[in-house]
C-alpha cells in the first residue's frame, strides 16, 4: 500500500490533457458528485488513465490526498490501525543502596491506519483498483459510505468506531471484473458510488499525454501513438491490450536513447518489436503473424 499525502493545488504537468472538453466535463461532473457528498468511481480497461484522473480530480478539492492501492493482503489493521510493538519504562529505584526496587510498564503502540487517518481529517481518498481487495476489506466502506463511520474492528481499541469528517470524500478506480486478481464487486458497495465508465482517450488527449511524459515533439508523438493505435485496431480493437503506455515507453525509450522514429529506421522497428511483440502475441498466438502485423505499421511512421 502506498499513500500520498499532498496539500497544495499546483497545476500539474497534465493540466492542458485535462483542458480538452471531454475530460473538462468529465472533471467538472465528478467534482459536483464530490461536493454533493456521493463518491466517483472511474472503472476501465488497464492504462488509460483512470488513476492519473482520479489523483487529478481529487487535488482540485484542494483537501490533501491520500492514495491507497488495492490488493489482497490489505487488512483492516492496514486500513484501521492497531496496536503494535510496545513500549517498555524501566525505573530503577535504587535509592538506598542495600534495596532495590525495580518497577517495569510496558504498553502497547497504536499506529493509525491510512483510512483511519483520512476519514479522521476529511482528506480525499483515491482507493485505487479498490477490486483487487477482498470483499471481507471493503465492507469497511460500506459503514463509511452509508453510517459514516469507521467501526474500530479487532483494534482493541476503547471505541468501537469513529466519525467520518464532514470534507472526507472517497474517488474509487477499478478493472473489469475479468481481469486477473480482481474481486467479483459487492453490490451494495457498488451501489453507494457513481460509476463512470472511461474508455481510450482520444488521438488528441493521448499525443497530448505522451508529450507531456516524454517531452517528445508532437509530430513524432503522434506518429507512434497512431502506431500503436493502428496495431490495436488491427487486433479488433480489444481495449485492454496495448494501453497509452506501450506509447509513453517506445517515445520516452527513442528519445532517451536518440533512436530516431522513423519506419525505415531499423533500431526504431526493433523499439517497436519489442514493446508490442508480447502483446500482440498474446492475441494472435502466431509468432509470424504478429511480426508481421507489427513491423507492417512500423514501416509507416
Ligand atoms: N493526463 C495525463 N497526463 C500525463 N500522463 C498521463 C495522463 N493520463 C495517463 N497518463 C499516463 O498514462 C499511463 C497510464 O495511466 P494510469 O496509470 O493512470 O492508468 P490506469 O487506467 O490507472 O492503469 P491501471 O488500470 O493499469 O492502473 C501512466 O504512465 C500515466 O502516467
Amino acid at each position: 500500500m502506498s499513500v500520498l499525502k499532498q496539500t497544495s493545488n499546483r497545476p500539474s504537468a497534465n493540466q492542458h490533457v485535462y483542458d480538452q472538453p471531454f475530460f473538462k466535463n468529465l472533471i467538472r461532473r465528478s467534482l459536483n458528485y464530490l461536493s454533493a457528498g456521493y463518491p466517483v468511481h472511474y472503472t476501465g480497461p488497464s492504462g488509460i488513465g483512470k488513476t492519473t484522473l482520479a489523483i487529478h480530480v481529487a487535488k482540485q478539492r484542494n483537501k490533501p490526498v491520500t492514495l491507497i492501492s488495492g490488493n489482497k493482503d490489505l487488512t483492516n489493521d492496514d486500513l484501521i490501525g492497531a496496536y503494535k510493538g510496545y513500549s517498555r519504562k524501566k525505573l530503577n529505584d535504587n535509592f538506598v543502596r542495600t534495596v532495590q526496587k525495580i518497577e517495569e510498564n510496558v504498553t502497547e503502540d497504536w499506529v493509525s491506519g491510512h483510512l483511519y487517518e483520512a476519514v479522521k481529517h476529511g482528506h480525499t481518498l483515491v482507493y485505487d483498483e479498490f477490486t483487487r481487495s477482498s470483499p471481507e476489506t471493503n465492507n469497511l466502506f460500506l459503514s463509511v459510505l452509508e453510517e459514516k463511520i469507521l467501526p474500530l474492528y479487532g483494534s482493541k481499541s476503547k471505541d468501537s468506531h469513529i466519525r467520518v469528517h464532514p470534507d472526507f470524500r472517497i474517488v474509487f478506480t477499478s478493472n473489469p471484473a475479468e481481469y486477473i486478481g480482481v474481486y467479483d464487486t459487492q453490490d451494495a458497495l457498488m451501489d453507494r458510488m457513481i460509476s463512470i465508465p472511461l474508455h481510450a482517450m482520444s488521438l488528441e488527449a493521448e499525443v497530448a499525454v505522451v508529450m507531456e511524459r516524454t517531452k517528445i515533439r508532437q509530430k513524432k508523438a503522434e506518429a507512434i501513438v497512431r502506431f500503436v493505435r493502428e496495431v490495436k485496431q488491427s487486433m479488433d480493437g480489444k481495449e485492454d491490450f496495448l494501453s497509452l503506455r506501450a506509447s509513453i515507453m517506445i517515445a520516452d525509450i527513442a528519445e532517451k536513447t536518440s533512436v530516431r522514429v522513423d519506419g525505415r529506421n531499423e533500431a526504431f522497428q526493433n523499439l517497436c518489436l519489442d514493446m508490442t511483440y508480447f502483446s500482440v502475441l498474446s492475441v494472435t498466438k502466431d509468432e509470424e503473424k504478429a511480426r508481421k502485423i507489427i513491423l507492417d505499421h512500423c514501416k509507416k511512421v
